[in-house]
């Protein structure tokens, strides 16, 4: 880690996006070292006392968790560990190839504090309200920018699209309860979108539908797609050279007056830069999805959750080796000893269970990024995969990354095993009122990204 990030290099990085857990900048100085690279760096929720910094690494319940991977357990600090965590976990279950590992570079509290300073004016206002940069963390992660091909000539252009495809398979575990069986026909997306509606987290309910963008079929993948570009949050962008022209910054602006504007603008710009019609540029990502199988591991991983959170949950206490909180609550003989089961299980059987879990968390909650550019004369010989599109008589070669594959802390699991409950049951409250969920919902006043 020798590169060192001071004061005085603040003003060459610009605000780029952010989600729940980072800020991410992007290089605007001369080093040709950095050109092409973002920075992520990490935030800390408002109210808590405690800055990344200043807690342990990894717990100690993680350390036994994660055990079997040295480097992760033995990381100075949350970023490095973040780092071992894709590269010695994430990397063997998505495969190297869509996995950029990037670098820890050493940043000063003065060069954290100037950027928390210049950033101020772009981040979302209910971002700012969240969390700040954690100005007592001393390293922040270095990575390519995948919304930019590095070494495209000035006047070549770079298309990209980002997605985060969230959950793409229906559970089907015994352990879910027959009172919420309705999790193994309806997806968790579908059903997070009406909570997220009542709490004013979202203005309209996504068709989206990740079963089509898992489906491998194409034609189901471009619907995926315009249901996608109809409706983004914070599940679709689109980067024109490296900018961003669709979709919310740093999470998800979805007001629907907002998009028709956004919308007309984007293809606008779509079209003048590449030539690109819409509908070829929604096909060209289908066709990349289809074609390079990219999210066949990805799907694969998510599955490690066997369980669901209604299983894995009991497998938790086993490990913190508390009275299980759920057992506690359920009157029910018969799940009891369903349940039973799991609580006999021998340790490592337990450190399994939650380790696959947190595994297909963080592939459940992770991005794509998939870049394009045009193929002069329709070949290449950079190594890319290259598409071509016969709408519109150009060929395309794309790279395919994932981003955001941090490790989900352990200490999340009760948050799992009641948001599950949370979403399972608005849903369902609201089917009985009648009608779809959608029907019944009143509008929340908690305005998030509205
Ligand atoms: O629980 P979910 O499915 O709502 O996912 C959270 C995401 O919400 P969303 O995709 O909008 O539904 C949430 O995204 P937003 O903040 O809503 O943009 C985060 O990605 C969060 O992960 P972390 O706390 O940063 O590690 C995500 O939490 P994890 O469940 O991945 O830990
Ligand atoms: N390597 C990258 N290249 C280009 N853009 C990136 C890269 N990494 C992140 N970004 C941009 O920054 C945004 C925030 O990054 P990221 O998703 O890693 O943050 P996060 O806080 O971990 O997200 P989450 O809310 O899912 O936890 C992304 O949505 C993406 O637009
Ligand atoms: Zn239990």
């Amino acid at each position: 880690m020798a590169m060192v990030l001071r004061a005085e290099d603040a003003k060459d990085w610009t605000y780029k996006g952010e989600g729940a857990a980072n800020i991410v900048l992007s290089y605007r100085g001369s080093s040709l070292f950095l050109l092409g690279k973002v920075l992520r760096i990490q935030k800390f929720p408002k109210g808590s006392t405690k800055s990344v910094n200043g807690c342990a690494v990894l717990s100690r319940h993680e350390k036994l968790l994660w055990g079997d991977v040295e480097e992760l357990v033995e990381s100075k600090s949350r970023d490095i560990a973040q780092q071992n965590y894709i590269k010695h976990v994430m990397s063997h279950m998505l495969g190297p190839k869509y996995i950029d590992e990037g670098i820890c570079v050493t940043v000063s509290r003065e060069f954290l504090e100037s950027i928390e300073k210049n950033v101020h004016d772009q981040r979302p206002a209910w971002r700012i309200n969240a969390a700040k940069v954690d100005t007592l963390c001393a390293s922040a992660f270095l990575i390519s920018d995948h919304s930019v091909f590095a070494g495209t000539p000035r006047e070549g252009f770079c298309v990209a699209v980002e997605i985060k495809p969230k959950c793409g398979f229906l559970p089907s575990s015994e352990f879910i309860t027959k009172a919420n069986a309705i999790k193994k026909s309806v997806t968790r997306f579908r059903m997070h979108q009406f909570l997220k509606l009542h709490q004013g987290e979202v203005s309209k309910v996504s068709e989206y539908n990740p079963l089509d963008l898992f489906s491998g079929s194409k034609d189901r993948i471009y619907q995926a797609m315009t249901t996608l570009f109809a409706n983004p949050q914070n599940n679709f962008r689109i980067f024109l050279n490296g900018s961003l022209i669709f979709g919310g910054l740093g999470g998800g602006i979805d007001s629907a007056a907002v998009q028709s504007d956004e919308k007309n603008t984007a293809i606008k710009d779509l079209i003048k830069g590449s030539g690109l019609q819409l509908p070829g540029f929604l096909e060209l990502i289908a066709e990349a999805i289809f074609s390079s199988g990219v999210l066949d591991q990805l799907l694969g991983t998510q599955k490690l959750d066997v369980l669901d959170i209604e299983g894995a949950i009991h497998a938790y206490y086993n490990i913190i080796s508390q009275p299980c909180m759920v057992c506690k609550n359920s009157g029910d003989p018969e799940l009891l000893d369903q349940y039973s089961l799991l609580h006999s299980l021998p340790l490592d059987k337990s450190l399994k269970i939650l380790r696959d879990y947190l595994i297909a968390a963080t592939a459940k909650d992770c991005s794509l990024m998939i870049s394009f550019r045009p193929v002069q004369g329709g070949s290449t010989a950079s190594g890319y995969n290259s598409i071509f599109l016969e709408s519109s008589n150009q060929s395309f070669e794309y790279k395919a990354y994932f981003i955001d594959l941090d490790m989900k802390p352990l200490e999340k699991m009760v948050h799992y095993y009641e948001l599950d409950q949370k979403i399972v049951n608005f849903y369902m409250k609201s089917e009985d009122l009648g009608g779809s969920p959608y029907d019944s919902i009143t509008q929340g006043t908690k305005d998030r990204k509205i």
